[in-house]
């Protein structure tokens, strides 16, 4: 495969959708879905930007094969359609992520982002810098991106300790994407970024707090399918009209707050995703499981009421 030129290194703003993985019935991968997948982002949501191979990707369930294949039909797909494309590639091995790191490079992508090793676990920011360091090295020109999500993998360093100093570590350092609810470590990130930096926010049911903070951006699973309202949320926001923006932040919350009572999780939100959209996403992986059809349907009309087609 031959090598591409560095992508264009522009600031990534505004939503990136974390999206999901197409699987067959028989739970193979689908690549035939993802072009569709994308026009759909693009046109009934207005959302320019992925991060593929993530938590909602299901990436750590993936073999490193899998991921090779789906992160290079994405960038293909997403070629003069997409503004960015970010692979994850944070895994268990060092060699893995650095494998996929170098592939993300080759195919193309727009920037790399990894999460912390979460079996064994760095024992401090300083442990957790040198392996996103290690990793950063077998794809030096990309732009990288901390994945902070500590919830998930359970490292509960400060994500501000991990900024500390890193552009002396990975000059590729271009931001966070920020998987927490901790809104003041959240700040002091905003404060500590560099302008170069995205400091990109990914608790969805609080987006607008993150905004009042200063994010650049937001990275997210309901992106997929309330994209376009949370985009005039931001234009909202963005005007000084929080009544407004209140009101899109709320009916997101009430949708998740309805879901969660019923099990949400990646693979129940894959459902949803299906539904809303139509695309052919098959089932989640186990562990993952789908949810009960009866409380699928649920979901879903709480969806179609809170944001009717116009
Ligand atoms: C734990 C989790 O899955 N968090 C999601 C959120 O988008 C989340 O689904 C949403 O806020 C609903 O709770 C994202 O932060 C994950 C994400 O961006 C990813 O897939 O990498």
């Amino acid at each position: 495969m031959s090598v591409m030129a560095p992508a264009a290194d522009t600031k990534l703003t505004g939503l990136v959708a974390a999206t999901f993985t197409p699987f067959t019935t028989q739970g193979e991968l689908n690549l035939s879905e993802i072009g569709r997948y994308i026009d759909y982002l693009k046109e009934k949501q207005g959302v320019n930007n992925i991060f593929v191979n993530g938590t909602t990707g299901e990436g750590m369930s993936l073999s490193v094969a899998e991921r090779k294949m789906l992160a290079e039909e994405w960038c293909k797909k997403a070629k003069g359609k997409m503004d960015q494309v970010i692979v994850h590639v944070g895994c268990m091995s060092l060699k893995d992520s650095q494998e996929l790191a170098h592939h993300a490079a080759q195919i193309g992508a727009e920037g790399i982002a990894v999460i912390a090793p979460s079996f064994f676990k760095p024992s401090s920011a300083d442990v957790l810098k040198k392996f996103l360091q290690e990793v950063s090295s077998s794809a030096p020109t990309l732009p990288f991106y901390y994945y902070h999500i500590p919830a998930v993998t359970g490292v509960n360093v400060l994500a501000r300790d991990v900024l500390e100093d890193i552009e002396t570590l990975i000059p590729s350092f271009r931001g966070v994407k920020f998987s927490a609810c901790d809104l003041m470590d959240f700040g002091q990130c905003i404060s500590y970024s560099a302008p170069h930096w995205s400091v990109l926010y990914g608790v969805d049911e609080q987006l607008l707090a993150s905004l009042a903070f200063g994010a650049n951006g937001a990275v997210g699973s309901t992106y997929n399918y309330v994209g376009s309202h949370v985009n005039k949320l931001i234009t909202a926001f963005e005007k000084g009209d929080l009544v407004q923006a209140r009101n899109i932040q709320f009916k997101i919350q009430e949708l998740i707050s309805f879901a969660k009572k019923l099990g949400f999780d990646v693979g129940v939100n894959k459902q949803l995703m299906s539904e809303v959209s139509g695309l052919r996403l098959g089932p989640p992986r186990l562990p993952l499981m789908l949810c009960p059809p009866a409380n699928a349907v649920s979901i879903a009309q709480k969806y179609h009421s809170l944001f009717p087609e116009p």
